[in-house]
Parts: structure tokens; C-alpha cells; sequence
């Protein structure tokens, strides 16, 4: 029902797309935007409301309150789905459901859910994979799913892998084989010796540690051959419609290699382990590229609310990109970053242990340990799961309780892992030598405290040993999650047992209320926590498992995934609606083609950004030469030219200062308009005041501010202009500039200049305190005024190119020129593609002939009148093109990419005339 539900939810949304493509409305638009978030924000609530209800009905299921948890039947239903427990063969476990969805989902991870081993020429031996990722995919059964993965083993010739990949098929799996070479660079290697120590906040090994041939640089070349093989898979297997979601650290370039063959594909991305803080991830030598890939997905997903926000902070102090409490942005493309917190199939357990054979084997057990509590630890053997501290610290307990010595045995499940990287092999050495230690000490002739097995158990041993555990005990140093502690609660329903739970674990954040948290770091604390989860009451053990089991009952896989490619499917129509809002790139041809055809050209151009050499983004330490805006190289000559053509005017319209204008284009015969438009230079450079003199008594009390931030802000500066104050944080540390930003916002707007005549702009990356009513917007009407005065023409201008990096506010100059009164939102259906026949309100030849109220004009005497002065523009809408540079979200009519871009544009101008 769930899954029927959120593809009705889908199909509002399609249909709202479906609407908005047919109309070429403006105003609506904004409409049709809210009518989509509100359906976000109605469907998660919807979600909640009904997660709720089941959550009863399920909770009623799985404490046996119907008669299915008596069915020894292996296919149960729970809800609407059905499950399937095990069979005595491992290989049942796959035995994939019929799905009650058609959506077909891709999933892509590096290990499939069965290992195999050959047993012949064309023979092969299917076997569960272990390992959290697994367990948790195995729960999700309601899609037509496709696995994609490694099958854990080296194939070279034709016949094997041709059978591996038909005794795989009857289990939806689809092979990538990687030689031998390639997984030791890539899976050894970059991933289990670069990323996952550094993801877990155990640092990058040294360079020298990996061996010549293991250089940082092969081990990430062969990371990203490794992803190309797997987006080559994908690619072959990929039917449009499909939900592609990749898994893990393993490939992170898939999102990228595969956009990279079909834009259209629906793309996710889900990281199993912690993200780091943004420190952290900092070291990583190719951190920038990781990450760019990785924001190519549509949807990246996260376990916990942490690592979204870590992901989210690495971005945009890594990369310097925007982070917005949906994800980040680039460029107006949003890739959609949240939490996802990973469950269980609690039925699968909960069904397991009523089993007439696991309970046989629950009774054996506990005869085999009668008098003694049991305590467990389920880890793969890897220094994450911090089994050296749990060890140490149930050594300090017994040391500190002679009491307990022959009432408590530790049962130690190590799960050998990733055996070939030499740092496993290591600690599987270290545990043995404790554990041999520890039982030399505490032991006696019958009894050792500690029993340990490097070994994985069957998916029922394991079931019998969660349910007859008194306390499990689990100090992961750092877990994306920890399912043990999941598949551990499904299993006490009737035991009851304490949970002890690292506090770095995911899990805690889930599991927290319910368990004992303990920093796995404190040995002390840990051993404590031992005593008192044995001595624990049952009342109190009672109420702390109930709430742990209301959780892993109610927060599934499969809820997992159907959220997880519901948000996907959701946010893939809401990023088509945010394009249509974009303005289309400028078709340059069109530009000059119109420009040549003119008689009198005014160009406008905005310098920051805009005309400016690009800036490099990578670093942010050395800007310091680069603070200072520089005229981009090539641009001078093209302007150079533009200016001698007697029939084009063009003037820079910048909010600097007139000394930044001067030193940039001081030889240039061009109009220079500093500070909005405030002071203007002709082109026989003289300056003069273009606007009214203000009160700017306000300047000490904004500059006192203004200095007290920069001071405490590392790489901000500020910069005092004659109408107004900038402070900018660009080079700054973006999350501090802005916390900065918003604390010199709030201050000024109820402090110093809450009385003044001044507006406070925010920009992206600044906050500027100028007077009221200065706008480019403004300062336009004035400098037309002086520019016809000054040519003496009565030409009426007849092109207007406007381009600009400009602040919202200053998009005034846009709507200037406009011929019909400016629409709220542009939209690319009504806007003239390619700039060509009809304009932004799908009418053509609309013309804005502007009887100027200019002071200075000598055509005009009287504003008023506007019928009796003549026109000085005569712009017929074909003829007018303003261009935001690299601010997607505009009202200006067409984009430009770069500055660059605008270079290019003004040569060709200038190679035509
Ligand atoms: O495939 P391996 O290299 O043998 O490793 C096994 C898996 O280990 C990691 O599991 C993580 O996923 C769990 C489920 O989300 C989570 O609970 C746990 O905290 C993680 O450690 C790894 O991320 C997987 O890719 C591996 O398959
Ligand atoms: O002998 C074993 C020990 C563990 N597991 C499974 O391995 C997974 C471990 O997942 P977890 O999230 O705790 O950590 P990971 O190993 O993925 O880091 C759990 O589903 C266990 O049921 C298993 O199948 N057999």
C-alpha cells in the first residue's frame, strides 16, 4: 500500500510538471512551485501519519498478538508484505519476493549479497555475504530489484564468468568482475586503506606505507577505472524509468561516470558509513573530486542528521559551494543531501527465533551456560568496531569484580574481514594475544571468561545467540549505523536484555534512549557500564527495551528504501520545475547579429564578477594577491574597440569605487559608473556626481561595526566607499562568514542605523549598507540622461545588451529596460529560446520607447510631460538582451556562464564592426 501511495504522491507531482509544461505562464509559476513543496511537506506528514497506524499494527504483529507468529510456514506476512524466513540453505535467503511495485531499482553496491567460491570449470558455490549492507538490502523486497556488485572473486576466462553470471541471474544479480591487480588497488587499497580508516576518523595512512607501486595516485586511478567498470554494468542493465541507487564509499564517481552516459538517469547515492567532519576529510588528497562526483546524484543519502551535515559543510568549505537546508547548490543545480536512518526486517528475526529448531538450539545454549550470564559482541574483525577496547575494558570489570569471575562469559563473534590489507591482519593478531591473556588470567580448568570465534555464524546460530544474550555489548570507535544492535533487539522480545552502545555509533542516535551509552575510549566507564547492565532491575530493562523495540519494529528497511527512492523520484520532478525557472543560456550569434543591425548600441556591464579574471576557488588561503579585482586580460582590447565605434556606448555600471574603475579602465575612452551609478566618469574621464548629495552621518557607527567583524572574522575585509560600506567574507571560511553575517545583520538592523535612511543588502557572500533608493535600477535613468547629452544625438538607442553579476537588488536594471512590466518569475517555456522571435512574455516586437524624466537632458525640460518629450530608445524587445553571469536565479532574461563568456561575447561584437 505504502509504495502504491507514494507513486499516487509521484504522480501529483508529474502531473503538475505535465501542466506547467503546457502552459507558457509566468506568474503561475510561482504557484505551481509552492503547490509542489506543499505536496512534499503534505506527503511526509501523510508518511508519518501512516507509519504511525502501522507502527501499531506491526508492533501488535510482531509481540504475536496475531496467529502468524505460530505459522511455521517459511513465507509470513507481515502488514501487507510478505516475508520470508530462512530455509536451511543460505542460499534462501535471496529467494526475492514478487514484488507489489514496479518501479525497477538498480541497486549498485561493491559486494553482492552472495559471495561465490568456484567449485569447477562452470561450477559455482553461492554464499550470504556478510556484513551490514547486505542484511539491510536483503530486507527490501517491494521493488523489481537488479543487484550489481562483485561477486568477492577473481574470474579471467570466458567459461567462468559466463556461468558465474547465469548461476547469479537466478538471483537477480548481475556480476562486475575486476582482476586481481584492480581490486588490490581499489578495494584493498583505496577504499579498505584510504577511505574507510579516514571516514572513520582514523586519518589517512602514510604515503610510504603503501609501497611504490601503491602510491595514493594508482590506488585512485585505479578507484576510478573500477567505478567506470561498474557504470559500464549499470549502463548495459539500465532500462529507462529506472531507479539507479549506488551504495558506499566503494563508488562514489558511479553518480558522476554514469550521468556522464545518460543525463536522464535517476541517480542516488547512499554512504553506509560516518562522513566526516569537513578537517577531516580535508586531508584526503582528491577530496575535491571525490566530492564533485558524488554531487553529480540527484539524491545523496546519509544515515544520521550528522554526517548530512558534514557532507553538506565539506562542500561548501571544500568546494566553496552553497549549502541550503535542502542540500547544495552549484550554479542553481541542487543535488538534494538528507538523512536516511537504515533498519532492519525486524520480521525476519522475529519469526527466525520462533523456529522449532533455533529453539532447540536457544535451549541447548543456555543449558550450555546455565549459572553464568551471557554477554555478546557480533563485529567483522576491524578496527572500527573497537573490539581490543571492549576487551580491555571486560578485563578491568572482572578485575574489579571477583565476584562475577565465574557467573559471566564474553561470547566474541569476530567476522574475519578485508583478510589481504595488513592492517586487519595486524589487529586479529592484537585480539588474540588480549583474549589469551585474559583467559590465562581469569580462567580455570573448566571455564574461560572470554570465548572467542574468528568466525561468522549462520544467520540462525546468530538468531539463537541474540536471544539468549543478557547484555550485549557493542564499542564501535565509529559505526555508520551497527545493525547487531538492531537484529539484537528484534530478538529479546521475551529475554529482555541490556543493550551497551557506543556513542559513536550511529545507532545511538536511534537506539540512545533505550541503551546504555558508553565512550568506548573510557575503559573505566565501559567496565562500569557492564556492572550495571547485569545488576540492571528488570523493571528498568523492561522499559528500556520496550523503546528500543518500538523503534527497530517501526523503522525497517524497507521503509528505508521506499523513502530513500520516493524523495529520489520526488526530487527529480522538483529539479525539472527549479530548470524551467532558470533562464536559458544566451545564444551569442543572436547578440551580435542584433547588435550589427543596430544604429545606436548602449552596453552595460557590470565589473566584479562579470568582467573580472576568474578567481581560483580551490584554496582559500593564498587569495590574498587576488583580493583586489582584476579587468580580465582579454577583455580590454574588445572594449577598447567598442568604445572608437561611434555607434555603441558602453558603460560599466559597478557598485566599486571610482579609484577601482579607474586603475582597471582609466586609458579607455568608456563610461565608468562607480557606487551604483552614483558618480560617473564620461569618457574624456571626468567625474562627476551623478546622484543628489545624501546625509552620511550613519558611516562612523556602520564602520565601527563593520571593523569589529572583520577583526574577528579570519580573511573577511571591508571596504569603505563614499556612499557606502561593503563587508565581504568570500575568502572567508564560508560557514563562519555566514553565522558572521547574520549576527552583523541582526545587530545593525536593531542598533546603530535603525533610524537611517540606509538599506541593508545582503549578498551572497557580503553585506553592504548604502543609502537608501541607490540601485543600478536607479543610476541607469540618470547616466542615459548624460550619455545623450554628452553624444548630442538624437538617435534613439535601439539595442540595449545589459550583463551583470548583480545583487537581487540591483536587478532593477534588468526590469529597467524591460518593455512590459516585469513578471515575478521568468520562465524558459515563454522566454524566446535561443533569444530568437518572440520575447520573455511570448509576444513579439513589443517596443519600450522611453520620454525620459532625466534631469540633464537637453531633450527633456519637463518630466512630467512625458508625451512631449522625445524618445531617446526606441528598443524593440528582439533588441534587448540582459544577461545574468553566473546567478541562475535572475530576472534578467538570459545567463552567461563566466566571465569569460562575457569576454567572448564582446569580441565578437567587436570583430564584427
Ligand atoms: O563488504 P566488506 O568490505 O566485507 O564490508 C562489509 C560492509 O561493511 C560496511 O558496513 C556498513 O553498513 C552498515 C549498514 O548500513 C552499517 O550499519 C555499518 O555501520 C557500516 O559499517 C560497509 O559500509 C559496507 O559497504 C560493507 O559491505
Ligand atoms: O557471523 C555473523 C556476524 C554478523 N553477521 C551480520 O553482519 C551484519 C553486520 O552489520 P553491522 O551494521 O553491525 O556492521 P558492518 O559489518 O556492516 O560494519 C549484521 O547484519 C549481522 O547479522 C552475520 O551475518 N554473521
Amino acid at each position: 500500500m505504502k509504495n502504491i501511495r507514494s507513486c499516487e504522491e509521484i504522480g501529483i507531482l508529474q502531473h503538475d510538471l505535465d501542466e506547467l509544461q503546457k502552459s507558457d505562464m509566468h506568474a503561475d509559476d510561482y504557484k505551481n512551485t509552492s503547490a509542489i513543496l506543499r505536496t512534499r511537506l503534505e506527503r511526509l506528514l501523510k508518511e508519518r501519519e501512516l507509519r504511525k497506524s502501522s507502527r501499531s499494527t506491526q508492533t501488535d504483529d510482531f509481540h504475536g498478538n496475531d496467529n502468524s507468529s505460530s505459522n511455521n510456514n517459511n513465507n509470513n506476512t507481515i502488514g501487507n508484505r510478505k516475508i520470508f524466513s530462512t530455509g536451511t540453505h543460505p542460499d534462501e535467503e535471496l529467494r526475492i519476493c514478487p514484488p507489489t511495485n514496479s518501479q525497477r531499482l538498480l541497486v549498485v553496491a561493491n559486494r553482492l549479497p552472495v559471495s561465490a567460491t568456484r567449485k569447477g570449470d562452470a561450477s559455482w558455490q553461492l554464499e550470504m555475504s556478510v556484513g551490514g549492507l547486505v542484511s539491510a538490502l536483503l530486507g527490501i523486497t517491494e521493488f523489481e530489484t537488479r543487484w550489481i556488485g562483485w561477486a568477492g572473486v577473481n574470474v579471467t576466462d570466458e567459461i567462468g564468468k559466463k556461468s558465474l553470471t547465469k548461476a547469479l541471474a537466478d538471483k537477480r544479480c548481475v556480476p562486475v568482475f575486476l582482476d586481481e591487480d584492480l581490486v588490490n588497488l581499489y578495494y584493498n587499497g583505496y577504499c579498505n586503506n584510504i577511505l574507510w580508516p579516514l571516514f572513520h576518523y582514523l586519518g589517512l595512512p602514510q604515503e610510504d606505507r603503501l609501497a611504490t607501486t601503491r602510491s595514493f595516485q594508482s590506488q585512485f586511478d585505479a578507484y576510478k577505472k573500477a567505478n567506470q567498470l561498474f557504470a559500464d554494468v549499470v549502463s548495459e542493465h539500465y532500462i529507462e524509468g529506472d531507479v539507479i541507487w549506488c551504495h558506499d564509499y566503494h563508488l562514489m564517481f558511479l553518480p558522476k561516470y554514469l550521468k556522464e552516459r545518460n543525463n536522464k538517469m535517476k541517480v542516488g547515492w547512499f554512504l553506509h558509513t560516518p562522513f566526516p567532519s569537513s578537517e577531516i576529510q580535508r586531508t584526503l588528497p582528491s577530496q575535491s573530486e571525490l566530492l564533485r562526483a558524488v554531487l553529480v546524484a540527484d539524491l545523496v543519502g546519509f544515515h544520521t542528521y550528522d554526517y548530512a551535515r558534514h557532507f553538506v559543510s565539506a562542500c561548501t568549505r571544500i568546494l566553496g559551494l552553497e549549502g541550503t537546508p535542502d542540500g547544495v547548490e552549484d550554479q542553481g543545480k541542487l543535488t538534494r543531501v538528507a538523512a536516511f536512518p537504515i533498519g532492519i526486517d525486524p520480521g525476519r528475526f522475529i519469526r527466525a527465533i520462533q523456529l522449532p529448531q533455533i529453539k532447540e538450539h536457544i535451549k541447548e545454549l543456555e543449558e550450555r551456560f546455565a549459572g553464568r550470564k551471557v554477554m555478546l559482541g557480533v563485529d567483522r574483525l576491524d578496527m572500527i568496531k573497537g573490539i581490543p577496547q571492549k576487551i580491555l575494558a571486560f578485563e578491568k570489570f572482572l578485575e574489579e569484580n571477583p565476584d562475577w569471575h565465574d557467573k559471566v562469559v564474553l561470547l566474541q563473534i569476530a567476522v574475519p574481514t578485508r583478510t589481504d590489507v595488513p592492517e586487519y591482519q595486524k589487529l586479529t593478531c592484537q585480539v588474540h594475544e588480549i583474549v589469551g591473556r585474559i583467559n590465562g588470567r581469569f580462567g580455570s580448568l573448566t571455564t574461560v571468561p572470554i570465548h572467542h570465534l574468528d568466525r561468522s555464524l549462520d544467520f540462525h546460530g546468530l538468531c539463537a545467540l541474540y536471544a539468549i544474550t543478557d547484555v550485549a555489548l557493542i564499542t564501535s570507535l565509529r559505526d555508520g549505523m551497527n545493525l547487531v544492535s538492531y537484529e539484537f533487539v528484534a530478538c529479546q522480545a521475551s529475554k529482555k536484555g541490556v543493550l551497551i552502545l557506543s556513542e559513536f555509533a550511529g545507532a545511538a542516535q536511534s537506539l540512545g534512549a533505550g541503551a546504555i551509552l558508553v565512550n568506548p575510549w573510557n575503559i573505566t566507564e565501559v567496565a562500569s557500564s557492564i556492572g550495571y547492565a547485569l545488576n540492571m532491575p528488570a523493571e528498568e530493562r523492561e522499559k528500556r527495551h520496550h523503546h528500543n523495540f518500538v523503534h527497530v519494529t517501526s523503522h525497517t528497511s524497507q521503509e528505508w528504501a521506499e523513502t530513500f527512492v520516493s524523495e529520489l523520484n520526488d526530487t527529480i520532478v522538483e529539479a525539472q520545475l527549479r530548470i524551467r525557472q532558470i533562464p536559458p543560456l544566451l545564444e551569442t550569434n543572436e547578440a551580435v547579429d542584433r547588435y550589427l543591425d543596430s544604429n545606436n548600441r548602449l552596453l552595460i556591464l557590470g565589473f566584479n564578477s562579470t568582467l573580472t579574471e576568474p578567481m581560483d576557488t580551490g584554496r582559500q588561503f593564498d587569495q590574498f594577491k587576488e583580493m583586489e579585482p582584476r579587468l580580465h586580460p582579454e577583455a580590454k582590447e574588445a572594449l577598447k574597440r567598442l568604445c572608437d565605434d561611434p555607434k555603441t556606448t558602453v558603460v560599466i555600471l559597478s557598485g566599486s569605487h571610482h579609484s577601482v574603475l579607474d586603475k582597471n579602465f582609466g586609458e579607455l575612452n568608456i563610461w565608468l559608473a562607480a557606487e551604483h551609478g552614483v558618480f560617473l566618469r564620461t569618457p574624456n574621464k571626468k567625474w562627476t556626481r551623478n546622484m543628489p548629495q545624501v546625509h552620511m552621518d550613519w558611516v562612523d557607527s556602520v564602520k565601527h561595526v563593520f571593523e569589529y567583524f572583520t577583526e574577528r572574522t579570519p580573511r573577511s575585509q571591508f571596504e569603505l566607499r563614499e556612499t557606502s560600506l561593503v563587508w565581504n567574507y568570500k575568502y572567508a571560511d564560508i560557514e563562519f562568514g555566514r553565522l558572521q553575517a547574520k549576527d552583523m545583520l541582526q545587530h545593525l538592523c536593531t542598533g546603530p542605523i535603525s533610524n537611517a535612511s540606509v538599506e541593508v543588502v545582503q549578498g551572497g557572500r557580503s553585506v553592504e549598507v548604502r543609502t537608501t533608493g541607490v540601485t543600478k535600477g536607479a543610476g541607469i535613468k540618470r547616466i542615459l540622461g548624460q550619455v545623450i547629452h554628452y553624444k548630442d544625438t538624437r538617435e534613439p538607442i535601439d539595442y540595449v545588451l545589459c550583463v551583470g553579476h548583480f545583487l537581487p537588488k540591483d536587478e532593477d536594471l534588468y526590469t529597467f529596460f524591460e518593455p512590459e512590466p516585469p513578471t515575478p518569475v521568468r520562465s524558459s517555456l515563454s522566454t524566446p529560446v535561443n533569444g530568437s522571435s518572440s520575447d520573455r512574455n511570448g509576444s513579439t516586437g513589443h517596443k519600450k520607447s522611453h520620454p525620459f524624466p532625466l534631469s540633464n537632458s537637453k531633450h527633456i525640460s519637463n518630466g512630467d510631460k512625458k508625451d512631449a518629450t522625445p524618445s531617446i530608445l526606441d528598443l524593440n524587445s528582439n533588441n534587448y538582451f540582459s544577461c545574468s553571469v553566473k546567478r541562475k536565479r535572475s530576472s534578467a532574461r538570459y545567463l552567461l556562464s563566466s566571465s569569460a563568456d562575457v569576454v567572448s561575447l564582446l569580441k565578437q561584437m567587436a570583430d564584427v564592426l
